[in-house]
C-alpha cells in the first residue's frame, strides 16, 4: 500500500480526535529494511534458495528489494559459500543490518556442533558476524554486537545491540522519528523525562541533553544491559535505566511494591515534565494510562493505529493533541507508524 492511500485512511481513523496538519515523513521505497529474514526452498538438485510463505507456500525468491542494500548485495554471495554440509537442514537466513555492520544468523534443524568447521571458514571467508542456531544451541563466530551511528540534526549518535533486542526496522524513518520527538520538546520546559518501552535506548541516548534527569524503562534485560553500555558509549551520565515492565512501574509509582532493581533510585526526586511511550502493537493498559496521564506533555510512538485510536480516546480526557505525525516506517505495506504530541489540558 502507498503511503498516499494510508494517509488517507488514517487521517480519517483519526479525525474525530484531531483536525490539525498531520506532518507526514516519507521512506524510501525500497532498500529501506534493516532485517530481513527468509525460509530456504531446497530443490530437487539439492540446490538452496532464499524463499518466503505466501498462503502458506514456501515461494522461493530471486531478490528482497525491501531489504537495506547492504543485504540485498549480500544475499547472493552467502548463497554461494553455502556447502552441501551447511546447506544440510537449513531452515532460515536472518540478516541484520546498520550503517556500519551486517549480521547473518543460519537457523538449523540439526546439531550445530557437526557444522562448527564449515561455519567457522564461511565466517572467516567472508568476513562476518555470523550467528548459528539450532535448538537450545547457538554459536556466534565474530561477535554479535553490531555498532550503529544515527545522525540526528547533524550530530553523530553512537549505539551497540545485538538482534535479541528490538531495533526500529528502517534507520532512515527512525532518525526522522527521533528529530520528531526532539522538535516536541521546548527548551524552557524542559525538565525530568519519564520514558517507558526504551529498548537499548534509542530514543533516550538522543534526548539526554534535553532533560535534566531521565528516568527509562524496559522489560528486556538485554535491551538495559545495551541501552547502559550505550550511555557509556556517548559520554551521557543522566539517564537511570532500570528493567521495569510498564506494569511494575505503575506499580513502584502508586507505592503498592517496592524493588530491589530501583533501590538507588528515589522517584519522588524526579520532576517529571515529559513521559515518552513507544509500546508495542497492544497498545498501553489501563494502569499506564492512568501513570502517564498525571503528566503535563506525553509523547506517544506507536506502530498500531488502532491501539493508539483506543488509548487517545481516553488521554484527550486530560490531554489536548497538539501535534500529529505519520512516518512510513513500513514502505509498501499496509502498516504505519505515528507520533502524537499531548499537552495537559
Ligand atoms: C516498539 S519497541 C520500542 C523500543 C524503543 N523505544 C526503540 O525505539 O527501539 C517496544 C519495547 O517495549 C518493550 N516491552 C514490551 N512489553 C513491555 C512491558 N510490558 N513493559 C515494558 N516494556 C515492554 C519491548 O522489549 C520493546 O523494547
Amino acid at each position: 500500500m502507498h503511503f498516499e492511500e494510508k494517509i488517507i485512511l488514517n487521517k480519517a481513523l483519526f479525525s474525530s480526535l484531531f483536525n490539525g496538519e498531520i506532518q507526514c515523513f516519507n521512506s524510501p521505497s525500497s532498500a529501506y529494511r534493516t532485517r530481513a529474514e527468509f525460509s530456504i526452498y531446497h530443490d530437487e538438485n539439492n540446490k538452496i534458495h532464499y524463499a518466503m510463505h505466501e498462503n502458506k507456500k514456501k515461494i522461493p525468491i530471486q531478490k528482497f528489494e525491501k531489504a537495506e542494500k547492504v543485504i540485498q548485495e549480500f544475499m547472493p554471495i552467502l548463497l554461494e559459500n553455502i556447502n552441501e554440509k551447511l546447506a544440510h537442514k537449513l531452515f532460515g537466513i536472518e540478516f541484520l543490518s546498520t550503517k556500519l555492520d551486517l549480521s547473518v544468523t543460519l537457523l538449523y534443524h540439526k546439531n550445530i556442533e557437526e557444522i562448527f568447521e564449515d561455519l567457522k571458514k564461511i565466517s572467516c571467508d567472508l568476513n562476518i558476524k555470523l550467528i548459528a542456531r539450532s535448538k537450545g544451541k547457538k554459536i556466534v563466530f565474530n561477535g554479535e554486537n553490531l555498532r550503529q551511528e544515527l545522525d540526528i540534526n547533524g550530530k553523530k549518535i553512537f549505539y551497540e545491540f545485538n538482534n535479541e533486542c528490538f531495533i526500529q526496522p528502517n534507520t532512515y524513518i527512525n532518525e526522522k522519528m527521533i528529530e520528531w520527538v526532539l522538535s516536541c520538546i521546548k527548551k524552557d520546559e524542559k525538565k525530568d523525562l519519564l520514558e517507558l518501552y526504551c529498548g537499548y535506548g534509542n530514543f533516550t541516548i538522543a534526548l539526554a541533553s534535553n532533560f535534566n534527569e531521565i528516568l527509562a524503562t524496559e522489560i528486556s534485560k538485554k535491551n538495559i544491559e545495551f541501552a547502559l553500555r550505550n550511555c557509556i558509549l556517548n559520554d551521557i551520565l543522566n539517564i537511570s535505566f532500570v528493567r521495569l515492565s510498564s506494569e511494575e512501574l505503575s506499580q513502584a509509582f502508586e507505592k503498592q511494591r517496592e524493588f530491589n532493581r530501583l533501590k538507588n533510585i528515589n522517584l519522588d526526586t524526579f520532576n517529571i515534565s515529559h513521559v515518552l511511550v513507544d509500546p508495542p502493537r497492544a497498545g498501553l493498559d489501563e494502569n499506564v494510562i492512568k501513570l502517564i496521564n498525571k503528566f503535563q506533555n506525553i509523547i506517544y510512538i506507536s506502530c498500531n493505529p488502532i491501539t493508539l485510536k483506543n488509548d487517545l480516546e481516553i488521554l484527550c480526557n486530560t490531554h489536548k493533541i497538539i501535534r500529529f505525525a505519520f512516518f512510513d516506517q513500513f514502505a509498501n505495506t499496509p502498516h504505519l507508524e505515528c507520533g502524537v504530541y499531548l499537552t495537559q489540558k
